[in-house]
């Protein structure tokens, strides 16, 4: 036999791995060969070894520096010890689980200075794994294939049908049946939205299927799109921007249906008065789309948010389940989209079973027995300012939820992050304007965001929840929204990182809470369980951001980004953490206070989508510029023109913004801080 964790070994091991090895598995549950688990992405491990008796014993079996710092928001897959993950910008790690230490890595070499193409921190959710190869969507749009072995490449390909409009991949791929699917990210930005399967031995392109209809002076793509077409208002022209419906997140499977089932995003711009002025659903946004395994035709939808006006994506990871619905067994799909609505859809036609609101919501009071949102018309007006509950960060995020079929329930990371909404007159096309949030790296929302601020509360929750009866049966209170994912195991158990740096495991049925670890900093990601030569593991990729994570956090202590693997009996060490050096609110700065005004509005423009409301925020895994030295916020244009933090992430401002605007910017910033500071 091969020694584990050879190249041998591992091309053994992941050259079985194929849609029967993955569907195979979900009987023992022994390796997690996929995103989600299984095609279903349950996230539900049969391993009970860890079980409420003896989670008080766990402790650290080994970490594993990814030396990432922005956000980690990967699950890892495993298989027979073999564990892999990604890193911020993209970046492929393999692990030996059995000793904790590289296998290999693999960096796309994303160009950093574009991280501003993507809206919500330069993040990705991990790989696809299929008869010896590794799939990694890059950040900027490339499909690439490894060999799980030794990580050289075996093809890479573009997935982007333009280099003109900022997409971006941040997504894991998902392989079925031979063909690797993936869609991309850039509904902020003006994108058209779409999932394009690839045959996963070549790279050569199977299918491609888009979310929203194009410019319909030109022929439709497939009698969707001619479908969907009728439902939007060309006097929007809605091509230009796009559309939106961008696919940034779940795709499951159901190998007895054959269908492939697809969450798609939100309206590009979001506002629907300029999107498509006369009103409509705007088919596909904001629904759940299926679509035939083998060929990408459309099967059937079901639109959750019609019309989306709030960014509302429905690309919330989505959980296939067989549930006795009624006292009869359905076939459904579990769903906790961003609006704030807990969905059960019938998966085998799309019919709408239920939808009950799982955290307090604004914008609707219900859905009709058709599935048809109740919407308050407040929610839409033109001219007022609507705090939207819930706001665009969502009721619930990309964040994995996860199901337990022992206790019928589902462990979903609910929050409210609250946002005010001002709608603008008139839709530019990728212009820098004062006031108009993030319009400087081609953020084009038709929203001005907190001009009034939000009276709503922040909140962040672990939710229990029962899809049958359609209601909460226990939840967990935390200090900061923006919780990660889940894992719910055969042991009775829930696992969660948090947003204020601890790994917790909750009993499933009751949410006492049995144990905690802390983690450094904040965690997003989900967990995975697996066993190795006959011992169980939990592993968590910890690294704090995603969109809320960097203007935001809620640790003192920050950390690279680091996998923890845990054990019963487990005795390694923590790292060490780092006190997060916020610094001291900014003084020193010489300014006009005249300029305040119009630094604001510049400052939203170019500044604000990642460096926050200086002073008010603390800094995620970007500084807040109130807490910065005033050496730096005094040389600040050094910085903004082809500045040093280029390659970890900063745009380079030249050509968008000038001196004088910078000028601007710095008594803005200056300005802020002194107006907060408490007074002797
Ligand atoms: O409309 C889009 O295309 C798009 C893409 C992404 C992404 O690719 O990460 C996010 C969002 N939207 C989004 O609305 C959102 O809240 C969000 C959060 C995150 C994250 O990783 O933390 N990504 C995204
Ligand atoms: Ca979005």
């Amino acid at each position: 036999q091969d020694s584990k964790g050879s190249a041998a070994h591992i091309r053994a091991v992941t050259g079985a791995v194929d849609s029967a090895a993955i569907v195979a598995n979900v009987k023992t549950t022994k390796d997690w060969p996929s995103y989600g688990l299984d095609y279903a992405e349950t996230r539900f491990s049969k391993l009970d070894q860890i079980n409420t008796e003896n989670v008080k014993q766990l402790g650290l079996q080994w970490s594993y520096s990814l030396g990432s710092e922005r956000g980690v928001e990967a699950t890892p897959v495993v298989v027979d010890g073999i564990m892999y993950v990604t890193a911020s910008w993209s970046v492929v790690h393999a692990i030996d689980t059995r000793t904790g230490k590289k296998l290999w890595t693999f960096d796309p070499k994303v160009d950093h200075s574009k991280g501003y193409r993507g809206c919500c921190d330069v993040v990705n959710r991990g790989v696809a794994l299929y008869k010896g190869k590794v799939f990694v969507g890059a950040y900027d749009g490339r499909l690439i294939a490894l060999d799980a072995a030794t990580g050289s490449k075996a093809w890479e390909i573009d997935t982007l049908i333009d280099h003109e409009h900022s997409y971006t991949i941040t997504g894991a791929p998902r392989v079925f049946n031979g063909k690797v699917v993936i869609g991309n990210g850039g509904a902020e930005y003006g994108a058209r939205g779409y999932v394009t399967a690839y045959d996963a031995e070549t790279g050569k392109q199977a299918w491609r299927w888009f979310t929203v209809p194009g410019d319909p002076s030109k022929p439709f793509e497939d009698e969707s799109m001619e479908k969907a077409a009728k439902t939007w208002d060309p006097a929007g022209k809605w091509w230009l921007n796009g559309g939106g419906g961008t696919a940034w997140d779940t795709i499951t499977f159901d190998p007895d249906l054959n269908l492939i089932y697809v969450g798609t995003g939100n309206g590009s711009p979001w506002n629907r008065h300029l999107r498509s002025p006369a009103g409509g659903d705007n088919l596909y946004l904001a629904s759940i789309v299926a679509l035939n395994a083998d060929t990408g035709k459309y099967v059937w939808h079901y639109q959750e948010t019609p019309g989306d006006n709030w960014d509302y994506t429905s690309t919330q990871p989505m959980i296939l389940a067989d549930i006795a619905i009624d006292g009869k067994p359905r076939k459904v799909i579990l769903h906790a989209p961003k609006n704030g609505f807990f969905f059960v859809i019938d998966r085998t036609d799309g019919k709408f079973i239920s939808a009950k609101n799982f955290v307090d919501v604004n914008w609707a009071t219900g859905y009709d027995s058709n599935g048809r949102p109740i919407e308050v018309p407040e929610a839409r007006s033109a001219d007022k300012s609507f705090d939207a509950i819930p706001g665009p960060y969502g009721a619930h995020n990309w964040h994995p939820m996860s199901f337990n079929p022992q206790t019928g329930l589902v462990y979903l990371p609910a929050q409210g992050v609250p946002v005010n909404l001002t709608g603008e007159k008139a839709l530019t096309q990728n212009k820098m304007e004062p006031f108009k949030f993030g319009s400087t790296t081609g953020w084009n929302v038709g929203f001005t965001l907190n001009a009034v601020p939000p009276k709503n509360l922040p909140f962040g929750r672990l939710v229990a929840w029962d899809p049958v009866q359609q209601k909460e049966v226990w939840r967990a209170e935390y200090v900061s929204p923006w919780n990660g994912g889940t894992l719910t195991t055969a042991g009775n158990l829930v696992f969660q990182g948090t947003a204020d740096g601890r790994f917790v495991a909750y009993n499933a049925k009751t949410g006492e809470k049995l144990w905690e670890s802390p983690l450094g900093t904040g965690a997003v990601a989900a967990p995975a369980t697996y066993m190795v030569d006959g011992v169980q593991y939990v592993s968590i990729a910890v690294g704090w951001g995603g969109v809320f994570g960097i203007s935001a956090r809620a640790t003192e202590t920050e950390a690279p980004g680091t996998v923890y693997t845990f054990a019963v009996g487990g005795k390694a060490k923590m790292p060490e953490f780092a006190k997060y050096q916020m610094g001291n609110l900014l003084t020193g700065i010489e300014y006009d206070p005249k300029d305040v005004a119009e630094g604001t509005a510049i400052y939203v423009a170019a500044c604000a989508t990642c460096h926050g409301v200086p002073g008010v925020d603390r800094g995620g895994n970007v500084k807040n510029l109130g807490y910065s030295t005033t050496d730096r916020i005094a040389h600040l244009k050094d910085i903004v023109f082809k500045g040093p933090f280029r390659d970890k992430g900063m745009p380079d401002f030249t050509g968008k913004l000038t001196e004088a605007d910078v000028v601007k910017i710095q008594a803005f910033i200056q300005g802020t801080a002194d107006a907060i500071r408490p007074k002797k």
